[in-house]
């Protein structure tokens, strides 16, 4: 059954075109470019998809080496980005060095031209794992990283400078999952936010950096963060149950569960979930997995809620040994596609976005002179 979509925060309203992605349409829940997401998932690398996004088509397979190579060669960082990264603090969070990280990007490497904009979002592409892994290496293990390492993956690349050392062969592919899965969506909040910005005829870092800053709230991407500090706390399946009934009692908002467009699943949930379940064999866990699949339970049986993308991702992270701050980080190195192809959509087809509002203010009034007041 469709969700009824009306009411505040524009739900149901059209806010443009797109060929880029449908959400919730009957059918298969979500395609990229006609694609079911889960036949990419299957199928796919990420930087296929993203190839796949930005410039339209699915590569062939010189297509994608040679993007796979021109991506490995940008993947330096300018030593003025550095030197900003190093005066980051550890306590900052993550999505605010990115945030920083890309808008100093813009300062060093502009679009000074629209021409520029698929080599510009190339160029983000293979920078934000570098940036964000910099900063954290330095910041918290005081080592500065050689950024350019030569494996064949943007997930691959994100785990070898986190951690020192290449990625599993089953870290590596649930990296390409997890990247497929979080890359494009319609007109979600932070998509939108590029958009809008795009509309201005602003630059693409501009577009990108507002985007990262919308993702970053606990209602959209920040929920696999939230999502994991939930799920750690609780010690068993049982004690979950216990835990959540409280939560729901008490109406507290249960990160990761229920979607804005989506009436009763979200099609990406049952593939990282299954991710999940496999990383958790792989770790020998029994205490996180089956206390998240509880947490799923009760909210089915409690409130009719579903597991969002972002609810299983914080398994499968932790699972991976990424650190919890880290979790949003790697949804905008993937979604930027995504908003990057927005912002290319919106240029090609542009009108100034610019709605209007319902005044509920007071009626016309005049000043009462300060002395009198
Ligand atoms: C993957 C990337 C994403 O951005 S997915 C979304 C990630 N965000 C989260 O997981 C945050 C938790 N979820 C939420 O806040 C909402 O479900 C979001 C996603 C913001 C959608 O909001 P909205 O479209 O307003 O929800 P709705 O109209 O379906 O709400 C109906 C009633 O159910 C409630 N509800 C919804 N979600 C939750 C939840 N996670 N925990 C507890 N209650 C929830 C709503 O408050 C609403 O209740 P009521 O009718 O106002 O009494
Ligand atoms: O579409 C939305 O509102 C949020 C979402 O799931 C996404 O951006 O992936």
């Amino acid at each position: 059954m469709a969700k009824v979509l009306s009411g505040a925060g524009l739900r149901g309203q059209v806010a443009g075109k797109t060929a880029l992605s449908t959400v919730g349409k009957s059918g298969s829940g979500l395609t990229y470019r006609g694609y079911d997401v889960k036949d990419l998932a299957e199928n796919c690398e990420f930087e296929e998809v993203a190839y796949l996004i930005l410039k339209g088509k699915l590569p062939t397979q010189d297509e994608l080496a040679t993007y796979k190579t021109q991506l490995k060669g940008m993947r330096g960082l300018p030593q003025a980005l550095k030197d900003v990264l190093e005066r980051i603090p550890a306590d900052a969070h993550p999505m605010d060095v990115l945030r920083t990280g890309c808008s100093m990007l813009g300062n060093l490497e502009g679009e000074h031209s629209f021409d520029m904009q698929q080599q510009v979002a190339d160029r983000m592409l293979a920078a934000f794992p570098s940036i964000i892994c910099y900063w954290y290496r330095f910041s918290h293990d005081g080592v500065r990283v050689d950024v350019e390492t030569d494996d064949n993956s943007i997930g691959a690349h994100f785990l070898h400078l986190l951690h020192g050392k290449k990625p599993s062969e089953l870290h590596e592919r649930v990296m390409h999952v997890s990247l497929i899965l979080y890359a494009e969506h319609e007109f979600n909040a932070s998509t939108f936010t590029a958009r809008v910005c795009a509309s201005t005829l602003s630059d693409m870092h501009s577009c990108i950096t507002g985007a990262i800053g919308s993702l970053r709230g606990p209602l959209h991407g920040g929920a696999n963060e939230a999502a994991m500090e939930m799920i750690e706390r609780f010690t068993s399946a049982d004690h979950a149950e216990q835990e959540m009934m409280g939560m729901l009692e008490r109406k507290e908002k249960i990160m990761g569960f229920g979607h804005a467009i989506y009436s009763e699943s979200d099609p990406r949930n049952a593939i990282i979930k299954l991710w999940s379940e496999k990383l958790a064999a792989d770790v020998g866990d029994t205490v996180l997995y089956p206390v998240s699949v509880r947490c799923e339970e009760v909210m089915w049986r409690e409130k009719k809620l579903f597991c969002n993308a972002d609810f299983f991702h914080a398994s499968a992270y932790h699972f991976m040994g990424i650190p919890t701050k880290l979790f949003t980080p790697i949804f905008v190195m993937s979604r930027l596609t995504g908003w990057a192809a927005h912002v290319m959509e919106q240029r090609a087809d542009n009108r100034i976005i610019r709605p209007s509002a319902e005044y509920v203010g007071e009626e016309l009034r005049s000043v009462t002179p300060i002395a009198s007041r």
